[in-house]
Formats: structure tokens, C-alpha cells, sequence
């Protein structure tokens, strides 16, 4: 990333928001999709609106996405859309429902486009959908502006509608088909489209007046496509049979090609099929200078929360959790683990303190706490099970001997090098901060740099600190930095009074 984050850690965050759905360590992300009906939103009187939330998440990467213009490189799932809820073409809830919900999981690891990106994934698994139907990459980048304009309406005529997702990289049939399998979920909203959507659908519990494009709107499934072929149930939906011609978008899509591609996709096997390909193409359509990660795959085993410490004497010691993640089998009720160096590993450390547990989509978590001092300098990794992780005990922040105010935003943080490494720029920590801007609700990192001097020496190392404000307390990642020697960054909620 060339933001000075490293690929692993922004997979490693990417998975955890994913992963970890309850319990302990768990953010609340996918909870808000669970069940798939749920709705989060910030309007008044939510839970009575007739919104979905999980629609919500699959609606906004399509007007994200769709406005890519690729032969330009740029555009695509890019976040822009975060600037755009006052265009007609964004008519509704979702935008600014969706951005306000997913800014607080913003930070130097995971852009508003990567949250976007992930919400879709876990929408469609909740919906019931595979929950490996898609695979998820990390590393996009928001954009700080709006983009160009160009969402089909329901107005929108065919040819337009076709050359705006031509423009994206979708062709006639793919156009078709990603209609549809967005249109399994949600509703289309009087409140939004009052020409389209009869007013008697707004209720005591419907207040804006949603009419689902299937008799299921809170299940991921081939219904559309099936009620629309064989004339049952919803017929298509709303965008198939508006009272004004002008407004069946959906009919002239689906027609478009005599219903080929909706015959192709009525068996359910190749619904699924078909859209797990196509969303996984509108989130992978990024500005050209992005480059995405691997799939982010749930991880088995995984470190969470490492943090370095040392004492007066210059001795460092390694803590945090290793997290289990299991679907049938019994955990175990320990967990060994060695810390490896230049002249090999240490020897076992056994962690034996289950922390908590947690739920999630993808099976349950244990957590064990682990802490222990390392042979330092020289540990290059902490391992256990199948995982090797990177440890820097050569320069490293001190989370415990680091703090926040979450009252004014101040941070006091601490840092250890080896004295050798000593250079004449000087000790700097940086401070990943997801700082507030205008013209949306979204949020964007902004890197502050925070001076540090030196407070004392502990055998082999030399020992700084510093203190800073910013413009915000939560989910800041901070790394420390000397000359071209950099340490692993480590988030702030781990410092004293952290979030
Ligand atoms: C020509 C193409 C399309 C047009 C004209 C169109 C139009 C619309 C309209 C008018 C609504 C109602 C919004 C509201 O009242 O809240 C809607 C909802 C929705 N659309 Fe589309 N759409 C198109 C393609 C897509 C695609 C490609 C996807 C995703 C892959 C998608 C996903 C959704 C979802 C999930 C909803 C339900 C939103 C909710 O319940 O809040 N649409 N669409």
C-alpha cells in the first residue's frame, strides 16, 4: 500500500470485520446485516421505514461501480459515491445510511471502498448465499471527490443504459444478469419513485412505501428471474410493470435479448453461479493505479492484537491473542506457540487462558492470550499452528506504555529502538488518523506526524515518547519511524484508554 501499510495487515483487518461477528473482539459489522432483513439505518422510526440494510450494502456498489469508465482507467469502487446522495440518480436512504454505518470501521488498513466491498460479500451470505461464493480482495483506495455522473434510472433508455455499463465493462448479457441478481434483494420505495410504487404500500410499518422486485426480498435467490418468467408473484417487480412504459427499465432490460439471458439464469445453481461472478467483477472494477490483495480467505488461526513491551533492563516481552476459528470440531484447550529468531525458535510457550469467545458467519472463535519475553534483539516471528507473524523487536511502539484522552484527543506514545540503529533524522511516530471531511459522511486517513525525543536507554535500546492531538481518538493505527527503519504498525485501541 503507498500509504506505509503493510498488505497483510490490511487483509489481516479485512478478514476480522468479516470473521468476527459477536462475542469477543467482534465489531458489530455484520450484525447489522443479521438477519438479512435487518435494517441500521439513521432515519427516524427505522425499524418501521420498510428498509433492508443488506439491500442497502448490494445497491450502493452498483451506482459506486457503475459510473467506471474503463478505458480511462479511473472510476469504478472507489467510495465516490460517498460524495454523490444528492443526485436524482441516488434517489433514497442507502447512501448516506450505508457511508454513516461503515465510517467507524474506516481506518488505515480498510478504505470506505474496501467496507463497501465486504458489505456486498457479507450481505449476499447472510441473504443465503455461499459464504465462499465470492472472493474478497483488499487495497482499494477512496477517492476524495465526486465522480462523473451516469447511474441508469428507470427512465433511462436502453441504448444509454447499456453504453453507461459498456463504459464499466459489462456487456448486454452481464448487464442483464446483474440487474437481476441485484433486484433479488430489497425494494423499490414510493417515498423514492411515487410514479412507480403505488402509495397504498406505505403502512404504519412500511412508512416508505417498499414493494419488493420478488414476493422474498430478504432472501439471495433465482425468485425474480423466476417470477418474471412465469408471471407469478411480483412479475419481475415494480421495474417490470410501472404503470408509465417509460419507467420499465427492467422489462426493457430483460427482453432486450428475447429473455436469453434470464432463461440462462432461472435454474438456481447458475443464478448463484452467475451473480457470485458478476459482483465479484463490479468490486474488483478499480481506478487502474490500484493494485487489490489476494483473496482474504477466514483465517484458521490468526494473531491478534501483538504488541511488544519492555522493561527497565532493555528485556522485550510479546503479548496478544491467538484467535481459533472452528466450525465441527472441539478446540483445543490449549495453544503452543515458539517466537523465532536469527538462532531459531525459543522454546514452547504454552497459552492455556481462553480470553472469550465469539461467533461468526463462517463457524465460532477462541481466543487465547499469550505473553511472554522473546530473545531480543533477533525475533523475526511469533509462531503457532500454521501461522508464522511478523515481529520487528528492532524498533516498536509500546501500547502499554502508551495513551489516548479520548476527551480532547490527545496521544502520548512511547516507542523502543535499538540504540545502533540510532539515526540523525530522528525518532517520528506516525499516526494514521480517519479524520472527517466535507461533503460527505464518509471519512478519510490522514497521516500526522508526531515528533519523539528520547527519555532513557534499557539495555540494548533507547527509549522515546512524544505526544500529539488529532482530529480524532478512534480506530487511529500509529507506527513509529527512524531514518529507513520502520516498525509494524499497532492500533491505538490497544494503548491505555484506547478505542
Ligand atoms: C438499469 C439498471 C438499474 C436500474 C434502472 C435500477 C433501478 C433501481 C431502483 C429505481 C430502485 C429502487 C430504489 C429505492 O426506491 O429505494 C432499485 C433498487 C435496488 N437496486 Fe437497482 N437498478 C438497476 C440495476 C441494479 C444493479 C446492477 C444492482 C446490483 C447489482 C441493483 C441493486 C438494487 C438493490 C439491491 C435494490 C434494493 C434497494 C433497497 O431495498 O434499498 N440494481 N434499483
Amino acid at each position: 500500500n503507498t500509504n506505509g501499510i503493510d498488505e497483510r495487515d490490511i487483509m489481516e483487518e479485512m478478514e476480522h470485520i468479516m470473521v468476527d461477528n459477536g462475542g469477543t473482539n467482534s465489531d458489530g459489522f455484520v450484525a447489522a446485516i443479521t438477519p438479512c432483513s435487518n435494517y441500521v439505518g439513521f432515519a427516524s422510526n427505522a425499524t418501521i421505514r420498510g428498509e433492508q440494510t443488506s439491500a442497502q450494502w448490494v445497491r450502493i456498489v452498483f451506482h459506486d461501480f457503475v459510473t467506471a469508465n474503463l478505458a480511462a482507467g479511473t472510476g469504478g469502487l472507489d467510495a465516490s459515491v460517498a460524495f454523490e446522495s444528492n443526485r436524482a440518480e441516488n434517489a433514497g436512504l442507502f447512501i448516506n445510511d450505508t457511508i454513516q454505518f461503515m465510517a467507524p470501521t474506516i481506518s488505515a488498513y480498510l478504505s470506505m471502498a474496501d467496507n463497501l466491498a465486504l458489505g456486498i460479500v457479507v450481505s449476499v451470505t447472510t441473504c443465503g448465499g455461499s459464504d465462499t461464493g465470492i472472493p474478497l480482495r483488499a487495497g482499494r483506495i477512496d477517492a476524495t471527490e465526486a465522480g462523473p455522473a451516469g447511474v441508469p434510472e428507470p427512465t433511462t433508455d436502453l441504448n444509454t443504459a447499456l453504453a453507461q455499463f459498456a463504459a464499466a465493462g459489462f456487456n448486454q448479457s452481464d448487464t442483464i444478469g446483474v440487474t437481476a441478481c441485484g433486484h433479488s434483494l430489497g425494494r423499490i420505495h414510493y417515498f423514492n419513485f411515487p410514479t412507480i410504487v403505488d402509495e397504498s404500500f406505505v403502512t404504519d410499518t412500511n412508512l416508505d412505501g417498499g414493494e419488493g422486485f420478488d414476493t422474498i426480498p430478504d432472501v439471495f435467490d433465482s425468485s425474480v428471474v423466476h417470477e418474471y418468467l412465469n408471471s407469478t408473484g411480483q412479475l419481475g417487480g415494480p421495474l417490470v410493470t410501472a404503470p408509465n412504459v417509460t419507467d420499465r427499465s427492467d422489462l426493457r432490460l430483460y427482453i432486450s435479448d428475447k429473455n436469453a439471458t434470464m432463461q440462462a439464469i432461472s435454474e438456481e445453481a447458475a443464478f448463484q453461479k452467475t451473480c457470485y461472478s458478476l459482483f465479484e467483477r463490479m468490486i474488483n472494477t478499480v481506478p487502474s493505479t490500484v493494485t487489490l490483495s489476494d483473496p482474504v480467505t477466514h483465517l484458521t488461526w490468526k494473531a491478534v492484537d501483538v504488541a511488544l513491551d519492555i522493561n527497565s533492563t532493555g528485556s522485550v516481552s510479546i503479548s496478544g491473542l491467538i484467535r481459533h476459528l472452528y466450525t465441527t470440531e472441539t478446540p483445543p484447550s490449549t495453544v503452543s506457540y515458539t517466537t523465532g529468531s536469527s538462532t531459531g525458535n525459543s522454546t514452547v510457550q504454552l497459552s492455556t487462558t481462553v480470553n472469550g469467545t465469539g461467533t461468526s458467519l463462517y463457524g465460532n472463535t477462541t481466543y487465547w492470550a499469550f505473553n511472554s519475553s522473546i530473545n531480543s534483539p533477533g525475533t523475526t516471528t511469533l509462531n503457532f499452528e500454521t501461522v508464522s507473524y511478523p515481529v520487528n523487536d528492532e524498533i516498536f511502539v509500546l501500547p502499554t506504555q502508551s495513551s489516548v484522552n479520548t476527551t480532547d484527543k490527545s496521544f502520548v506514545i512511547s516507542a523502543a529502538a535499538l540504540t545502533s540503529l540510532a539515526s540523525s533524522d530522528g525518532m517520528a511516530a506516525i499516526l494514521y488518523v480517519p479524520t472527517t471531511i466535507s461533503g460527505t459522511v464518509s471519512k478519510q486517513v490522514q497521516n500526522v506526524t508526531m515528533v519523539m525525543t528520547k527519555y532513557a536507554t534499557a539495555g540494548d535500546y533507547t527509549l522515546y515518547s512524544g505526544s500529539v492531538t488529532a482530529a480524532t481518538a478512534a480506530s487511529v493505527v500509529v507506527k513509529v519511524v527512524m531514518g529507513s527503519a520502520s516498525s509494524r504498525t499497532v492500533k491505538s485501541k490497544l494503548f491505555v484508554g484506547g478505542i
